[in-house]
């Protein structure tokens, strides 16, 4: 079966030759798909790096005897994914929504640390 594809139109100007270049390409469901799997990769790596970090947190809170939670830090954690998803035309609230997942997950490891 043929797969259906999607005509993906843009264009951009260049200074040099002081023209607008117009562009136009087709993308299948299939190459949406294998770029998604490139974007999953690179943010599953970037995220099992921030839990390394948060392990040692982990670790850092057990020794000084500190409280896992720390609202006032969540509050910045989240600010900033609202503002960079702002920055990239995307609504700060689900910015917010993408922070608290990954604190519940550090939340989770630093009481494994706690309890080893
Ligand atoms: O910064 C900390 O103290 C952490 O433990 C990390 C982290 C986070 O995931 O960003 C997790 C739990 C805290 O409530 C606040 C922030």
């Amino acid at each position: 079966m043929l797969e259906p594809r999607q005509q993906v139109l843009g264009g951009f100007f260049c200074d040099n030759f002081n023209t607008f270049f117009f562009y136009s390409f087709s993308m299948s469901l299939e190459e949406y798909r294998k770029e998604i799997d490139r974007i999953n990769h690179d943010l599953a790596e970037l995220i099992a790096e921030r839990m390394e970090v948060v392990e040692k947190v982990g670790e850092y809170k057990k020794e000084n005897n500190m409280e896992i939670k720390d609202e006032g830090r969540e509050e910045v954690v989240k600010d900033q994914f609202a503002d960079i998803f702002k920055q990239n035309d995307l609504p700060g609230q689900k910015g917010r929504k993408l922070a608290h997942f990954l604190i519940s997950m550090a939340i989770e490891e630093e009481e494994e640390v706690k309890e080893e």
